[in-house]
């Protein structure tokens, strides 16, 4: 009979800062987290959604002080934020207000699933429309690259790796970009994770700001 050292689920074993064998990737161990962050997502979404609106308008404005500390001087900053889903922080209010103090805003756009997303250029008054997933995105707006990308995080962890929605769209966008990003991930407190077991497409964030 065919002995094995680990069980068949041994994701309890893994160290967090994993990172994969040298192979590209082992199919066990990835099914396995994928299977679990799927799980994670569904649960930190539950728990992000079941905060009082009121609260959670008070956790975004915390976050919005914090984000002007991490990223300083606006003038001539082209930052690539989101139109917030699923109960995800709502930083449209700052985002108006810096567009004031000379920033530029750019928008995240799904193209297609399995690609990196485009970043297009808005300004409050020019039109959205609804695309995958029911999010807003820029009607018109030139494709532009960002000096500083702000990521919403489902869940985060200790050594900043993020946890999305599944798509690998900020993942892919991140590793193609020729100049790299300032990066920051924004979440609430409540999302932290001890770990995200992060494989090798996974990017960590540069930042993570929550309102704590
Ligand atoms: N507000 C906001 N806009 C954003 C992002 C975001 O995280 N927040 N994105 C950041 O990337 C992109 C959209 N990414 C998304 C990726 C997956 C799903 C999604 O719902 N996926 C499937 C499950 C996928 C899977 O597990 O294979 C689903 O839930 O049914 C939604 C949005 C671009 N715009
Ligand atoms: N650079 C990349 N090249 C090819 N595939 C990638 C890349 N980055 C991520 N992926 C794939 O995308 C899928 C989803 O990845 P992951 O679970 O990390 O998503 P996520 O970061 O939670 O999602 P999102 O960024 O859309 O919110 C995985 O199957 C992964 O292999």
């Amino acid at each position: 009979m065919a002995r094995y050292a680990s069980s068949p689920c041994f994701l309890h074993e893994l160290q967090p800062g994993y990172r994969g064998h040298n192979a590209p990737s082992d199919p066990v161990a990835w099914s396995d987290i994928a299977r679990w962050r799927k799980g994670e997502r569904k649960r930190l979404i539950d728990d992000r959604r079941s905060v009082p609106p009121d609260e959670r308008r008070a956790l975004s404005d915390r976050i919005a002080e914090k984000l002007d500390k991490v990223i300083g001087s606006l003038e001539g900053r082209l930052i690539s934020l989101y139109w917030p889903i699923r109960g995800e922080p709502d930083l449209r209010s700052w985002m108006t207000a810096r567009i004031r103090c000379g920033a530029q805003i750019a928008l995240p756009v799904v193209i297609r699933k399995g690609w990196p997303l485009e970043f297009r250029a808005w300004r409050p008054g020019e039109p959205l429309e609804r695309a995958a997933w029911n999010i807003l995105v820029p009607s018109n707006g030139p494709a532009v690259q960002p000096s500083v990308v702000i990521a919403p995080l489902v869940g985060f962890d200790a050594a900043s790796y993020r946890l999305g929605y599944g798509g690998g769209f900020f993942d892919r966008t991140l590793a193609a970009m020729r100049r790299k990003p300032l990066v920051i991930g924004v979440g609430y407190a409540r999302s932290r994770l001890t770990s995200i077991y992060p494989q090798p497409h996974d990017i960590p964030m540069d930042v993570i700001i929550t309102e704590e």
